[in-house]
């Protein structure tokens, strides 16, 4: 049988990195070494089974930690928040593992930060790690060398405890129609990325709904993708590092997964 993959991970107390915690605690092939949370976190110094239950059954033997130094590991995996980001980025180069990452918000600074630490480590980010938002994303290119009169519009719908506007699903979506263009903002929830209008809407518990439309002056197209549990992004960042473990250095996506 081969060696578990160790992993850590980062914002474990968080709606996706509890979700991740109970993935890795389930599967064989995946060891959990460490789970980091925010300075400021409640869950600071407490056993991390107690994320899962509150009655404290089955404790980990490992407490939720705020600084991983001397934590070592075969991969990172992190949905955390961006003021954290850099600095786990650089603990991942120092420390040669190999770092898989989901958080949105980054700002130019901390994707410049990643792409220079892929010449050292396997580097995997994605705004969503839904395949079908991959493929979505392979779509969109498409029709957009096919359709150069078309007009594109976005429409993200996410759960009101999200601190990012617009998603980073829904820009990645706008870049694959758009690439190379800034982003403005030009309204409370409305933006604006290259030719690409975007509109934010912060509703309930929404796990996540993107929609993109295409007008044509004879015809609409439109694109729509649906998370119905939040479950599937940690799914998609586990298979994600289990795809990225033992790989060379480079900076990965989901295509990559999707091929194999
Ligand atoms: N790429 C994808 O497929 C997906 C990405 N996300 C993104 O993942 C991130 C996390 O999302 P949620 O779990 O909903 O957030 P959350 O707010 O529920 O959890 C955030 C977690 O990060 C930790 N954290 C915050 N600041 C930190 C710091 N400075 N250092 C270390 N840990 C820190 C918190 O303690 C908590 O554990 C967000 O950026 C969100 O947009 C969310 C879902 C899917
Ligand atoms: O915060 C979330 O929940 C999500 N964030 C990602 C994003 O910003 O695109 C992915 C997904 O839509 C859920």
């Amino acid at each position: 049988m081969p060696q578990p993959i160790n992993v850590i991970i980062s914002g474990v107390s968080g709606r996706i990195g509890r979700r991740l915690l109970k993935l890795v605690i389930d599967q064989p092939s995946f060891k959990l070494v460490a789970g980091l949370v925010s300075p400021n976190s409640k869950h600071l110094g407490k056993d991390l089974s107690l994320l899962l239950n509150q009655d404290g059954s089955n404790p980990t033997g490992l407490l939720a930690i705020d600084s991983l130094a001397g934590v070592k590991a075969d991969v990172v995996i992190d949905f955390s928040q961006p003021d954290g980001f850099d600095e786990l980025v650089d603990y991942c180069v120092l420390s040669q593992i190999a770092f898989v990452s989901g958080t949105t918000g980054l700002n130019q600074d901390s994707f410049d930060r990643l792409s220079q630490a892929a010449k050292y480590i396997p580097v995997m980010w994605t705004s969503n790690f839904s395949l079908n938002i991959q493929i979505m994303k392979n779509l969109l290119q498409i029709l957009r060398q096919t359709n150069e009169d078309g007009v594109f519009s976005i429409t993200e719908t996410h759960h009101i405890h999200k601190k990012d506007m617009p998603s980073g699903t829904a820009i990645s979506l706008a870049q694959a129609l758009s690439p190379e263009s800034n982003m403005t903002k030009v309204a409370a929830d409305a933006f604006q990325l290259g030719d690409v209008a975007i509109k934010a809407i912060r509703e309930g518990e929404v796990p996540g709904i993107h929609e993109v439309t295409c007008q044509l002056p004879a015809e609409t197209m439109t694109f729509k993708h649906e998370s119905h549990d939040p479950a599937i992004f940690a799914q998609g960042a586990l298979n994600a590092a289990a795809w990225i473990h033992g790989k060379t250095s480079g900076y990965y996506d989901l295509n990559s997964v999707l091929m194999g």
